[in-house]
């Protein structure tokens, strides 16, 4: 049995992940302040747009006209896509307070309420037909409960892997730590993408390692990346090492770089053979 793949969308990260995410995985994608968490789950969701995927983004930290208004700066106008029912906002943000606020058709009136929170993105998936989703971020559900983190991440998997969509949850741990959001919930994604920014020689260093994904076999390596006014770029032809101190970027070996570019494309083919 061939397992469906879909891919995000961002440059480069497809060959790290010989082809896409596997169909219906929960991914978790973790980093430190600033690392593109955001901004990498808003051109996944963008990507499938424009493949006439349907999705949806649930907002926990920015308000929703917020996330619009940046989507808009790398080029992602989703408002078409919101008027065509293809796109819609969860806004699990202002609680439904404020007047752009009252117009929100998705609003959860107690983000803290996980229960309500699953019911309000079932109503949006059903709406929109969503194959894609973002939870930005799903640290905020148990910030200052970790005991139901596993259980919140649980909850929403059933759901999301459930109705069939491909999910980012996006989970933020602090600058300096090594995990990624603690270990009920770095055991219940189906896979793991850590972003990362770190200062070496008095410069900081954008890259990105896969440390976990079901259902396929994927880079292993620590790729450079960057952000550009079209969104992330990753150099999956590249790799970060760190030396005494300072960091640098080295081109992988050509067999390397051809076995991803040749998973990638077969991935491809396959896709083209079928429509
Ligand atoms: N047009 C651009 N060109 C280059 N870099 C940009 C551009 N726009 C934003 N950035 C970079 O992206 C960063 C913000 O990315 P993003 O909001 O995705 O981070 P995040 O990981 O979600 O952070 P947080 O957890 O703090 O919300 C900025 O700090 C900046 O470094």
């Amino acid at each position: 049995m061939i397992i469906r793949r879909v891919k995000t969308g961002v440059p480069g990260m497809d060959e790290i992940l010989y082809g896409g995410i596997p169909e219906r995985n929960v991914v978790l994608l973790s980093g430190g302040p600033g690392t593109g968490k955001s901004i990498f789950s808003q051109q996944f969701l963008w990507y499938g747009l424009q493949q006439g995927e349907p999705g949806i983004y649930v907002a926990l930290e920015e308000h929703p006209v917020q996330i619009k208004r940046n989507m808009i700066q790398f080029g992602w106008d989703v408002r078409p896509y919101e008027k065509k029912g293809m796109f819609a906002i969860v806004d699990a943000f202002t609680g439904g307070i404020g007047e752009t606020a009252k117009r929100e058709k998705y609003v959860v009136r107690d983000p803290t309420d996980v229960g309500l929170l699953v019911d309000v993105i079932k109503e949006a998936i059903r709406d929109t037909g969503a194959k894609r989703a973002a939870i930005d971020s799903v640290s905020t559900l148990y910030l200052t409960k970790p005991v139901i983190a596993r259980s919140v991440v649980m909850q929403l998997k059933r759901v999301l892997s459930g109705l069939g969509l491909t999910s980012i949850l996006v989970s933020q741990v602090s600058a300096q730590e090594r995990g990624f959001g603690g270990p009920g919930v770095e055991h219940a994604a189906d896979g793991i993408i850590r972003l990362d920014l770190d200062e070496y020689d008095g410069e900081l260093y954008r890259s990105l390692i896969v440390w976990k994904m079901r259902g396929t076999k994927h880079s292993m390596r620590r790729h450079p990346f960057d952000i550009t006014d079209h969104g992330l770029i990753v150099y999956y032809n590249k790799v970060l090492r760190v030396r005494g101190g300072r960091a640098f970027i080295e081109q992988l070996p050509e067999k390397v770089v051809e076995e991803m570019e040749k998973a990638a494309q077969k991935v491809e083919d396959v896709y083209e053979e079928a429509e």
